[in-house]
This record gives C-alpha cells, structure tokens and sequence, in this order.
C-alpha cells in the first residue's frame, strides 16, 4: 500500500473505500475499496477533498482481486459448467447443466492450503440442477503476488470441479411378492420408482410381477438383462424372512456383487451388483416408504455412468443418517454428504 497524490494514481488501484458527504443530502460511499483510477474520477476525488490517496500499484508484480478470481476459475473449473461474472472479487460457479457434482478433494484442499485463496464447494457426489450454484472462489485480500498465482497455476494440475451429466437409461423392474403378484395388495413400490428416475430423465420401460418363488425371479431378473434396459431394479424380499429370496436370485443373475448392505439409514438392505456394464438393484422396502433413501445416494452416481465400488457404499457410512427432517430440501443437507 503506497500513499499517492490523486493526480498520479490513474491505473492504480483503491485500497480503501471514498465517502462523500453532502450535508443533508447525501451520505454514501463514492468510490469502492478495489476501483481502478480513471483520468475522470481525478476532479471528483480532488472535489471530496482527497488530495492523496492509499493505492496498489497495478504493474506486473500484483494481481487485482478481480483478475485474481479469474485465473482462479481457469485453474479449478472442468466441463458442466458456466460462472457469474466477476463481483467484488468473487466468481460463482453454476451448473449448466443437470448432473452429478464432481469434486477433487485432494485438489480442493491443496488450493486452500494457499493464505489468501478460497475455493468454497457444495458435495462431491451430489446431484444438481442446471442454474445451480456450486462453488464460488476468491482472494482474500485486495491483491495478490502475481508469482503466487503462477504457482498454484502449477501446482495445482487437476480441474477441482466439474458436473457429469445425467444419461437416459432404461430400467427394467423387478417386482417380488406374493401378496403384490396375486393382487392381495396393490403396487405402491413401482410408481415410486418410476417418479424417481423421471426426476433424473430415466424412464422405466418395462414392469413384471413375480412371487416368492427364486426361480422365477431369476428368470424375470434375466429378462430384465437380456432387453434393452441398462438397469434392473428389483423390489421386495431383500431382508431376512424365510420368504426374502431376492439376494440370492440377483447373485445368480450378476457377474458381480458389489455389496449387500449399506451403512445408510434408510436404506441398509440394498444391494448393488452388476451383470457387465448393466446395473441390478435390489431396493429395499424402505425406499418405498420414506421420501429419501439410499437409493437416492447411488442413483445419481449410476446415472452418470459411475461404476459403483464397494468402498463407494462404505463411504455412506459417514453422513448417511437421514436426519427426517420436517420439510425435507434433499439434496441441499446432510444427508449422504460426509465422504
Ligand atoms: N430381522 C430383520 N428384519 C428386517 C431387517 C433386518 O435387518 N433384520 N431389515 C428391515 C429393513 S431395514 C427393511 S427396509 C425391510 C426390507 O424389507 P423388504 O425389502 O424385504 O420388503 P418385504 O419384506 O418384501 O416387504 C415389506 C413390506 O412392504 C410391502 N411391500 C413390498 N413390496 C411392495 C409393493 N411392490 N407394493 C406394496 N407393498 C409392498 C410388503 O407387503 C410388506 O408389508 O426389512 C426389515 N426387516
Ligand atoms: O433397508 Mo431398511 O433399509 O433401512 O429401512
């Protein structure tokens, strides 16, 4: 910060705000900490009584707030997204479309490892809608080494945020029960599953009813593989009664089983697995039931064509207590964000 006499401090910068007071009439503030000088503002900051002013010098050495964000955007941001412009030194970053939030973490916290450089996130992992805000970065302080700037432009290699865009799939469903299959009770699982994938731009293409019976849950699991749909989802007889045969009719179906069971309240029966590159699911009945669930944890990730590990689902386990609150604003909560 250098004092300077108003008149040579055109292309410098303010480091301080310029009040202008006219008795009764106004009170406000005329120039902002962060303006640059312009040949024009010289009489109106002589006229406030401002002979000398605290000013950045603006040459090579220094980054201004504002270009500071700039390069900050360049180096953190990847696909799926578009930015506010910049105000006060801060950029936003908004999805430009709906997707899954990407987050580098390692690189997140590597950047803010940096005094006087803040990249803020929403989740890795959470799905989000286009016009979303999902990030937003600054300096700190008015201005910036240029030369700190050069070398978190290379230290930091990696986009730190990005948006996967959802794909269309088709879903094949599954329905288990005797009791559903012989009409005693209505379907009330499949209508929720069809609202669920239409939130994300999915369609169910196809629904069987089948009872308790592992052999013909086998076959209607592998009719479910063998049509067009990338994913099948079966519900009921995931937990332990006598009549629950629906584990092991998935395991007989996949090439891989990812995991039965989830560290996810609701949502502790799922079970993932995967017959190639097509995804089986088996939805406890929980998901019915409760607004959120772990399906609601897995199937943003599954739309984005991630392939679901079994350390994926042990993550849950931190943040995957759903806290029923009153009005519930998932994704916009807890609720799934702790890994
Ligand atoms: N001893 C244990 N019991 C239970 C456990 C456990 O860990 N140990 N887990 C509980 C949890 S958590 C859940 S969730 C449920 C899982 O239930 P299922 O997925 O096996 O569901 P069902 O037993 O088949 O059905 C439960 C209930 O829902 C009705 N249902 C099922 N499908 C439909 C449908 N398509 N439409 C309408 N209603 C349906 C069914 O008739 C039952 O009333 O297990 C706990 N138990
Ligand atoms: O799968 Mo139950 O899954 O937690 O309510």
């Amino acid at each position: 910060m250098e004092r300077k006499p108003v008149r040579e401090a055109v292309g410098m910068i303010l480091c301080h705000d310029v009040t202008q007071i006219i008795p009764g009439e106004v009170k406000g503030r005329a120039f902002k900490k962060g303006h640059t000088i312009t040949q024009e503002d010289i009489p109106v900051l002589l006229s406030l009584g401002k002979d000398n002013i605290y000013v950045w010098e603006n040459d090579e050495t220094m980054t201004h707030e504002n270009d500071a964000a700039e390069v900050l955007r360049e180096i953190a941001a990847g696909e799926g997204l578009e930015f506010t412009e910049v105000r006060e030194g801060k950029i936003n970053f908004i999805a430009s479309e709906d997707g899954l939030l990407k987050i580098n973490k390692e690189m997140l916290f590597k950047l803010n490892c940096y005094d006087d450089i803040v990249l803020t996130t929403f989740h890795n992992n959470a799905p989000v809608k286009k016009g979303d805000i999902v990030a937003g970065t600054r300096i700190v302080p008015l201005v910036i080494k240029t030369e700190k700037l050069d070398e978190v432009r290379k230290n930091i290699n990696d986009k730190i945020v990005s948006i996967k865009p959802f794909n269309k799939m088709k879903v094949a469903v599954v329905t288990t029960g005797s009791e559903v299959f012989h009409g005693r009770i209505k379907d009330a699982f499949g209508p929720v599953i069809r609202e669920k994938f239409q939130e994300y731009g999915s369609e169910v293409i196809n629904q069987v009813k089948v009872p308790d019976d592992e052999e013909k849950i086998v076959q209607a699991v592998n009719d479910g593989l063998k049509s067009e749909a990338d994913i099948v989802v079966c519900t009921g007889g995931m937990s332990v009664d006598p009549d629950d045969l629906t584990p092991s009719a998935i395991r007989e179906c996949a090439s891989e089983v990812i995991k039965y069971g989830a560290p996810v309240l609701p949502g502790s029966m799922l079970l993932v697995a995967y017959s190639g590159k097509k995804v089986i699911l088996g939805l406890p009945g929980c998901v019915m039931y409760f607004k959120r669930s772990v399906f609601d944890l897995v199937l943003p990730r599954i739309l984005a064509r991630e392939k679901i590990e079994k350390m994926d689902i042990i993550k849950l386990a931190h943040g995957g207590l759903c806290m029923r609150c009153d009005v519930c604003v998932y994704p916009k909560c807890s609720f799934g964000k702790g890994e």
